[in-house]
């Protein structure tokens, strides 16, 4: 060893002494920090206890004249707050308590040495998941790592750095970059990086098994990540990244970011997720938690329609639609149907739907008849007159509004000429014994001591009037005496449009069908949804300020119109992979298209590919259906492996090998991953007695590790260590319009890729060059 290397060797050990010198202490003083923690909690928690116990002992109550009263209230009121703050405290507590227990094992992951322009010190910036002082709560001996300080540590790389704070940017030179890895209390290694962040541990974090849940990547964001997660400027963000590159991962450290950047104003409670399905939401659901924020509200779409949208309407999911599109090209009416759901997506239906709700103010929107006991009290036509003799220059759902407030008057009319009826009096005596005793005891307060039957029966035939009455009002106050259905049902029957598509004699003949049966294709689920919405006033939430659209590709225009017109005054981050609209409307109209959109809006674009080996990435990205540029990190592993088979044979057999050889690699999670839901049922019965498996459906909601088969579009969003696909021939996919769903199954696999054909692989594979993969 030559003089030089030994004297890097030794400040190398020096400097691995000192960072260790430095866990045990900030280990010393978190131990510290929770036996104090400890101490005050559980003297808190007595004291609450004890203060719930003895509530009444301390509050002086008492009723007698109306000054007593007021001094009665004061002392509860009092008590109450003393109680509130103590648990308020003890709350606050039981928050630091978890994040101590969270910067126990692994207390930060990085360290910048940052020498300020203007400052002769250089300060040594460590940065974990949360923010820690010094025992005198003087130092921080950990940054949060969305701290601005912070920030340097993902943007910058040795030499001239700088970071904004609320009020100034602040500038100055790094000196160091260092990244840790501690579990358990213990330095397990340490690397000094450039600019990006190492990629020693980010080939640690990506080399690892899948995980059946998602894991924070705070320790090693890369500076692109780090943008759309730090990004507070735009009020819509879209974020185009290929597969694999760590969309839904920044996504969920933005929340987090937002949470703390903006912890004054913003709760859980103010953020929603719009998921791609069910299981999809359960696989992210650990990621908030592990960064110590609570998690936010999360839906699919199709959740957020049904809640919205009439029980007693039938919706179709979008998986049902895809299974459609996929497996029933033999049916009578599927060219109707692909025509029906290009245009129901559209913007031009949007705008047709308007002209006729424009329509409508003048004549068109039907009503219900409001029966009593089989009887119409005040018919649909009635309902109808009135509701054209008000204003045409009133917007629609006032007037329904003003409608309600003069049904409920006509009612109080019928109520009045229904009391004396007979059926009244024989309704009084099915009442309950408690009814009875009730109207002894109300009739006397309301006319007095005396014992008089005349009023008792009074007062039960009005409880019969209201308790008979009261659901019609309720639906009127429901504006439930409106046709929707029926109105929605008129626009393809006999309305007629100025602008319409060529084939709209088949559509409509087509959605009557389906609405006559009650039934909403997922086409026209959203329309149906906007159109209810414009009648009779939206259910917008105004609470949401921040909404997050992960898999945004498989959104139509119409839906993302709709998302926009439901929460206008929401900030909108979305994210999404065009090369993976897998829909069969994703069309140039699709909001991650850049001339889509014409709001102002900021796009940020991920090229890298963090999920597979550089073999599948490098092999994929070959029939991608975009033109994106698709980067692969360098991450070893094996090619994509191709298995030809004679169309005759036993692909039991041959899945066995596969999966058994995956096992011996030491894979966990091992997906057969299929087109369509008809070919992963017809897996799952050729394996399920040789092997443990479970097949996903679109209700799964978690997963465990092991063998699993399933669609490829409940695929989306999540990750495997090895995918097979069983069926990869050209009788599988056969037309241009698989791709993106060929594309998006290969880009599940973290680790190993195998495709078996029966007959001549698919022409997705043929495009591939033969060096990208290997052929058995
Ligand atoms: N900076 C990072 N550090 C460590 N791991 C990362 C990083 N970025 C992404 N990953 C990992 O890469 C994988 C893919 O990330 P993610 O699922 O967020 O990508 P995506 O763009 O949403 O993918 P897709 O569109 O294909 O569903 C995950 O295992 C994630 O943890």
């Amino acid at each position: 060893m030559n003089q030089k290397s030994e004297n890097q060797t030794e400040s190398l050990t020096k400097d691995r002494l000192e960072e260790e010198h430095r866990v045990k202490y900030v280990h010393s003083v978190i131990d510290e920090k929770q036996k104090t923690i400890k101490t005050k909690t559980s003297g808190l928690k007595e004291s609450i206890v004890d203060l719930r116990k003895d509530f009444w002992d301390d509050v002086t109550v008492n009723l007698d004249e109306p000054d007593d009263v007021i001094e009665t209230q004061a002392s509860l009121k009092q008590q109450a707050e003393f109680l509130a703050e103590r648990e308020r405290s003890h709350g606050k507590m039981d928050q630091e308590r978890k994040t101590l227990e969270r910067l126990k094992s692994s207390p930060y992951f990085g360290r910048i040495d940052f020498q300020e322009t203007s400052e002769d010190e250089v300060d040594k910036i460590y940065i974990g998941v949360s923010s820690l002082m010094d025992k005198d709560q003087e130092n921080f001996l950990i940054y949060d790592w969305r701290a601005p300080i912070s920030s340097m540590y993902y943007d910058y790389g040795p030499g001239p750095a700088q970071y904004k704070t609320t009020e100034e940017t602040i500038t100055g030179e790094i000196s160091l970059k260092r990244q840790f890895i501690i579990r358990q209390g213990k330095l397990k290694g340490m690397f000094d990086t450039g600019v990006t962040i190492g990629d020693e541990l980010l080939q640690q974090a990506l080399g690892n098994n899948a995980s059946t849940t998602m894991q924070s990547i705070v320790a090693t964001i890369q500076k692109e990540q780090n943008k759309i997660i730090r990004n507070e400027k735009s009020n819509l963000l879209i974020v185009q990244g290929v597969a694999g590159s760590g969309k839904t991962s920044a996504a969920l450290q933005r929340i987090a970011y937002l949470m703390y950047r903006f912890r004054e104003e913003l709760n859980a409670n103010n953020l929603h997720l719009f998921s791609p399905n069910p299981l999809f939401s359960n696989y992210i659901a650990n990621v908030l938690p592990e960064l110590g924020e609570a998690n936010i509200n999360q839906s699919t779409f199709l959740e957020f329609l049904r809640k919205r949208i009439e029980k007693y309407m039938e919706i179709e999911s979008p998986f049902e639609q895809m299974e459609f599109t996929l497996t029933e090209k033999n049916a009578d009416d599927y060219s109707i149907r692909l025509r029906n759901m290009d245009y129901k997506s559209s913007l031009r239906f949007k705008t047709m739907l308007d002209d006729f709700i424009s329509d409508l103010k003048n004549d068109g929107i039907r009503f219900k008849n409001i029966k009593f006991r089989d009887q119409i009290l005040i018919s649909k036509e009635e309902i109808y007159d009135y509701f054209y003799s008000i204003d045409v220059n009133i917007d629609l759902p006032n007037k329904m509004e003003l409608v309600a407030k003069w049904l409920l008057t006509e009612i109080r009319r019928h109520q009045k000429k229904e009391i004396y009826k007979d059926w009244v009096m024989e309704e009084a005596e099915l009442l309950e014994k408690e009814d009875y005793q009730d109207a002894f005891f109300k009739s006397q307060d309301m006319y007095g001591d005396e014992d008089d039957p005349m009023l008792e029966e009074a007062y039960l035939r009005k409880e019969v009037i209201k308790r008979a009455f009261a659901p019609i009002k309720k639906r009127i106050k429901h504006l439930k005496f409106v046709n929707i259905l029926g109105t929605y049902r008129s626009l393809f029957e006999i309305w007629t449009p100025k602008n319409k598509p060529s084939d709209w004699e088949d559509i409509c003949q087509f959605t009557v069908y389906q609405l006559a049966h009650r039934y909403l294709t997922w086409e026209d689920a959203t329309p149906y949804l906007y159109f209810k919405g414009r009648l009779l006033g939206d259910d917008a939430d105004r609470s949401i300020r921040h909404l997050f659209i992960d898999e945004a590709q498989d959104y139509s225009a119409f839906q993302f119109a709709f998302i926009r017109h439901i929460f206008p005054y929401t900030r909108m981050t979305l994210l999404g992979d065009i090369n993976q609209g897998i829909y069969a409307y994703t069309t140039s109209e699709n909001p991650l298209i850049p001339e889509a959109i014409p709001v102002n809006h900021e796009r940020l674009t991920l090229t890298k590919s963090y999920r597979s080996t550089k073999p599948i990435v490098e092999f994929s990205r070959q029939f991608a259906p975009g033109q994106a540029t698709i980067e692969a990190f360098e991450r070893e592993g094996e090619k994509p492996k191709l298995i030809k088979t004679k169309e005759d044979a036993d692909l039991t057999a041959i899945l066995t090998t596969e999966i058994n050889k995956q096992k011996n690699n030491g894979h966990e999670t091992i997906a057969i991953i299929c087109k369509t839901l008809a070919e992963s049922n017809r897996m799952y019965h050729l394996l399920q007695d040789k092997h443990t498996i479970y097949q996903i459906n679109e209700e799964t909601y978690a997963f465990e590790k092991g063998l699993l088969v399933l669609p490829v579009y409940l695929a989306k969003g999540i990750e495997f260590d090895a995918v097979i696909l069983p069926e990869a021939s050209k009788q599988q996919y056969s037309d241009e319009s698989d791709r993106a769903l060929f594309y998006t199954a290969c880009t599940r696999a973290m680790h190993d890729l195998t495709m078996i054909s029966a007959g001549e692989p698919c022409m997705f594979i043929n495009e591939a060059s033969k060096e990208t993969y290997e052929i058995n």
